[in-house]
């Protein structure tokens, strides 16, 4: 049984005044989700480490604004997609750390959702000014594609659209506006750096759209029940572990094939330190795929893949030219 499970289950069987305590503060653990804020602040870090491998400059406190208003637009998706979800039932059983389940408040979780939106919109515009509209506008895109995901009436997850969409706000759109913004004013008059962007994200946004595909297996009775066809609903589970290994796989190689062409450093191999959380997720969802309660962390074993391998490469980038440096004397 997942954690969110037993608490529930705690709940139903009643309890001590304390052990409810104790019970509430997990789900409100599980409903904040720190770790997942990994794959908000994944596209700048890396932009930050490509520039100064590079030997271009970084701007510290763009990057600071950056980082903070990524990671209040990934609390307003959360926080709206907790209420959209409400809104069509889909976590009314499985999910009692919703924070709306949680709170019974919709509408004022609604309103704290539209603040982080705000306020991170406002911080970006921030971010625009001292650099790039475009930067702005990139960032628009992002959400414009996060309410695609789940708003009213697209709801795209519900087809099993989250995972593209996942791929372009994370990858090209969050990774062309985190380089145009850490570039000094003017630099980006070029227009958008897609080829960059393109060269930089595709592989580190495939490892976030992984924790995505990873979050619907243990939900999977729960989703076809409200008729949200995610990518496991359809496949089925066997299927969808199925294409794990080819996720992590293609993620590694959109990384190692700018070493092999020679256009990244050596260094940039270091995003390899991914991957003993990749085999240890490939492990369990090829044997346990069919047993919600034994998957209900493959969604963090991913993200540990995502957090790893996205630091390691962020890290090797930055640290070729110094290495390459040190080798020479
Ligand atoms: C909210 C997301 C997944 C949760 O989905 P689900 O409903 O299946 O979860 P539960 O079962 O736990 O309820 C992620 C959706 C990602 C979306 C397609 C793109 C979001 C883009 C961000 C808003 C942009 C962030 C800013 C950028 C600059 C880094
Ligand atoms: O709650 C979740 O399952 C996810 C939340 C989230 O913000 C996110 C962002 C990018 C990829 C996956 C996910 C989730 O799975």
């Amino acid at each position: 049984m997942s954690e969110p499970q037993v608490v529930a289950s705690r709940y139903a069987a009643g309890g001590g005044a304390a052990s409810e305590a104790s019970s509430r503060g997990r789900l409100w653990r599980a409903a904040v989700k720190w770790p997942m804020y990994a794959v908000a602040v994944m596209p700048v870090l890396l932009a930050a480490g490509w520039r100064l491998g590079q030997g271009l400059g970084l701007r510290p406190g763009q990057l600071l604004l950056f980082l903070l208003a990524a990671v209040l637009l990934l609390a307003w998706e959360n926080l709206a997609n907790d209420v959209f979800d409400a809104d069509t039932g889909v976590d009314t059983h499985g999910k009692p750390h919703s924070v709306v389940n949680l709170t019974g408040r919709r509408d004022r979780v609604l309103a704290l959702a539209n603040g982080c939106l705000v306020v991170g919109l406002g911080l970006m515009a921030l971010v625009a000014l001292r650099s790039s509209a475009v930067v702005l506008l990139l960032v628009l895109a992002c959400c414009g594609l996060g309410y695609l995901y789940q708003g009213p009436p697209f709801r795209l997850g519900y087809r099993g659209l989250g995972e593209p969409l996942c791929w372009l706000a994370f990858g090209p759109c969050a990774t062309a506006a985190a380089l145009l913004a850490l570039a000094p004013a003017g630099e980006g008059a070029g227009g958008v750096p897609w080829g960059d962007a393109l060269l930089l994200g595709s592989g580190p946004a495939l490892a976030t759209t992984l924790v995505l595909f990873c979050s619907h297996f243990h939900q999977v009775d729960e989703d076809a029940a409200h008729g949200k066809r995610s990518p496991v609903v359809r496949l089925g589970t066997r299927r969808a572990a199925g294409l794990v290994p080819w996720f992590v796989a293609a993620a590694l190689a959109l990384q190692w094939a700018p070493v092999l062409l020679g256009w990244w450093p050596l260094t940039a191999l270091l995003g390899a330190i991914g991957l003993p959380p990749a085999r240890a997720l490939i492990r369990l969802l090829g044997e346990e795929h069919h047993r919600p309660e034994r998957i209900v962390g493959s969604k963090f074993l991913a993200l540990r893949f995502q957090a790893f391998n996205g630091l390691g490469l962020a890290c090797g980038l930055a640290l070729g030219p110094w290495l390459t440096a040190l080798a020479g004397r």
